[in-house]
């Protein structure tokens, strides 16, 4: 885990019971814990009121809350309850301004607004259209046409707002997240980058998807840069980002996790798929001109990412293989065989 991911989960640590979570989830349980407190309220007075079928609208409303946050909490799967929230927030809506008239129509509008946050904009969108409809269908019968146009166009515009506001947002994460994990010199994947993909095969439920690790390390790199100078160590570096491309999937993924270190996760292949890509690599590359008159070799430690072992055991093992290989006199590859790995060549 990255410096900064370490200080971002520490801050969240108070909300998410020492588990990291994702930013989804922590929104999604806080809108519905600020729901609590803004509706049971209303649900206690319309009960003391005597107003049965409005309290257990507002009651029905605070419980399905405080189930979702529970959900979320002990499973943390948010999707389906973020759709589940705002269908369920918006048809109380619907019926508590069915059941007390207009004078409540301004819940509709943090309720709208509300989608915007735990959904897709479109998708918030078109839930808040179908609001929006059975809304005027409400109230037709109860006010005169400018009214309820009134009502029908601000309506309108919160929600064209919000969803400007929202996909420009989500835009802007994207932009950020892509340049975030990019290495600036070779434009593929940095060392925040490895992480993340790692974290993520670790969580990967579906078992049928295997990968393996390779690690890549260029042998001999201080004196190419000593002899040529850093430029072209640079575009030594650039060219072999641009050979791996060349010799993997689409599917598989690069990374530049150290100065002249790169990994790849070789997605889909099993230990002896992944050694015979690492075999692969290395004699393209001490075949290839990655330097004029200068031979170019590297050493790649591969490992196959066992799901009963974290990335950490991960990267440490095909480190060690690396190592290895290294101390084979490089040019080399290792592969982490044994009883620990599922499949052998
Ligand atoms: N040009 C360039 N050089 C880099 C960059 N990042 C790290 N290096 C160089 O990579 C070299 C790594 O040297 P060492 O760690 O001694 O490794 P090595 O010389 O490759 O030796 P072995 O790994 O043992 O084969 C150093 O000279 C660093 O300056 C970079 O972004 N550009």
């Amino acid at each position: 885990m990255s410096r900064t991911d370490i200080s971002s989960a520490g801050r969240w640590r108070w909300l998410s019971g020492g588990r990291q979570r994702r930013q989804e989830e922590i929104i999604l349980m806080l809108l519905c814990a600020l729901s609590i407190p803004s509706i049971l309220p209303f649900g206690i007075y319309r009960l003391l009121q005597g107003s049965w079928a409005s309290a257990a609208v507002d009651m029905a409303l605070v419980s399905g809350m405080f189930a979702v946050i529970v959900h979320v909490w002990r499973t943390g799967r948010y999707q389906i309850a973020s759709l589940g929230v705002t269908i369920f927030y918006s048809l109380g809506m619907l019926t508590t301004v069915y059941l007390r008239g207009v004078s409540l129509v301004y819940w509709v509008y943090p309720t709208m607004i509300a989608a915007y946050f735990v959904l897709r904009p479109t998708v918030a969108l078109a839930i808040n259209s179908v609001g929006l409809v059975a809304l005027v269908g409400i109230l037709v019968s109860q006010l005169a046409v400018v009214n309820l146009m009134t009502i029908v166009v601000t309506i309108g515009l919160v929600n064209l707002f919000a969803y400007i506001f929202a996909y420009r947002t989500g835009l802007q994460n994207k932009e950020l997240h892509t340049a975030v994990e990019l290495d600036f010199l070779t434009g593929i994947g940095n060392r925040r980058a490895l992480e993340r993909k790692l974290a993520e095969h670790a969580q990967e439920r579906r078992p049928h998807l295997e990968s393996s690790l390779l690690l890549l390390d260029l042998d001999h790199f201080k004196q190419v840069n000593d002899q040529y100078g850093h430029a072209a160590g640079d575009k030594v570096l650039i060219r072999l980002a641009e050979l791996m491309r060349r010799h993997t999937r689409s599917s598989d993924r690069l990374f530049r996790y150290g100065g002249e270190e790169f990994a790849i996760i070789a997605s889909g292949a099993g230990l002896s798929a992944a050694a015979r890509l690492a075999e692969g690599l290395r004699a393209a590359v001490a075949s290839a001109t990655l330097l004029e008159s200068h031979p170019i070799t590297i050493s790649i430690g591969v490992t196959y990412m066992n799901k009963e072992h974290t990335p950490a055991e991960w990267l440490a093992q095909a480190d060690k293989m690396l190592y290895a290989a290294k101390q084979d006199g490089r040019n080399a590859v290792h592969v982490a065989y044994g009883s620990d790995y599922a499949e052998s060549l």
